[in-house]
């Protein structure tokens, strides 16, 4: 059961008064997710879903909050942020940080084909353009500095050859990101964790994505890298699915064709993105946080995702200018 912070009715009659959305009529708490507490909040005007955040302070959660009003006002299909009389979009609940947000329609897609990639690689490129004039800034918390700092944690739960593994690893991406081709990428906010379960279709048709509480600002590419290792692959074995990653990649070409920087760096960031979920994966199950109710994700998924893609060149991008 994700939630953490038990809230009733009873507790939000008060406290809606602050948001223009009438009285709360009913409170569902949702049973997936991992980081926070949501529920589905009705009210007078209609159907929210309410957030208290767990793990997040007042201080970062303006920049995620923001970039979902400035990508919903952009047409971006994103949960719109409701502001309180002051103008404020997180305020405080049973001492926590607390949103509501416009509910999406729709369910998860969990068996993707090639139709639904080609929407999400719509989607991706077009949200990224629309946050590229994002003021706000934030870096990726968890990027490279996260890697490097988190690594050693972790390191003494592993087996020897994983071990080596992470060290080498976190060695290669070192050097990647010191490259001309890194520096040259195209950089903006990115969703960073743009995966099956936080997007919602309406059969074919894409109608929203939502968590943006990894977003930062990062290379274009990583975003996409996240993405296809998550919606092109086998989920048994982690390898890339090459139907599916063509039809991701030409729907985000179609929008935003690719540099040269980024064919050249296609690959290494394949590996960085798994890396990324390896060891936030393992971070979870290793050092687990006092507030933590569920079973972490399981970290050998993305352990296989990152040997796969240092041993098997994936599909290349193509489109370049
Ligand atoms: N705006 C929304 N509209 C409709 N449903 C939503 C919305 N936001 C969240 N949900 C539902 O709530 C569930 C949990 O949300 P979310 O994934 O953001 O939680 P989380 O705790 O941040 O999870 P995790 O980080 O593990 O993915 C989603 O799977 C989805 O079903
Ligand atoms: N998408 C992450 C969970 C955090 O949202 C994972 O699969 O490890």
């Amino acid at each position: 059961m994700a939630v953490f912070t038990a809230v009733t009715l009873d507790d939000l009659t008060q406290w809606m008064d602050q948001f223009p959305l009438g009285q709360p009529l009913a409170l569902k708490g949702i049973a997936s997710g991992i980081e926070n507490s949501n529920f589905f909040l009705t009210t007078e005007r209609g159907e929210y879903v309410l957030t208290v955040f767990e793990n997040l302070g007042f201080e970062q959660l303006p920049f995620y909050l923001q970039l979902m009003r400035h990508l919903a006002e952009r047409g971006i299909p994103v949960p719109a942020p409701v502001a309180n009389a002051r103008g404020e979009l997180v305020a405080a609940l049973q001492g926590k940080p607390a949103a509501i947000v416009s509910k999406l329609d729709g369910s998860s897609q969990m068996d993707p084909q090639p139709v639904h990639c080609f929407e999400v690689g719509t989607m991706l490129a077009r949200m990224h353009l629309a946050a590229h004039d994002f003021p706000l800034a934030q870096p990726n918390l968890r990027g490279l500095d996260w890697w490097q700092a988190t690594a050693p944690r972790v390191l003494p739960f592993l087996a020897p050859e994983n071990a080596r593994l992470l060290q080498d690893e976190i060695a290669y991406q070192s050097d990647f990101a010191g490259t001309d081709s890194y520096a040259g990428l195209a950089r903006g906010p990115v969703h960073a964790d743009l995966f099956r379960n936080n997007v919602m279709f309406v059969g074919e048709r894409l109608s929203g994505c939502f968590d943006f509480y990894f977003a930062g600002v990062d290379t274009w590419l990583f975003d996409l890298a996240v993405t296809v290792n998550d919606w092109c692959i086998d989920l048994e074995t982690g390898k890339l699915d090459g139907p599916r990653v063509r039809a991701l990649l030409d729907a985000y070409a179609a929008v935003r064709p690719f540099t040269r920087d980024e064919a050249s760096a296609w690959q290494p960031m394949l590996r960085a993105a798994a890396l990324r979920f390896w060891l936030s994966r393992l971070y979870d199950l290793h050092v687990p946080r006092a507030a933590e109710m569920l079973t972490p994700h399981d970290p050998t998924h993305f352990e296989r995702i990152l040997r796969d893609r240092i041993a098997n060149p994936a599909p290349g991008l193509a489109n370049h200018e």
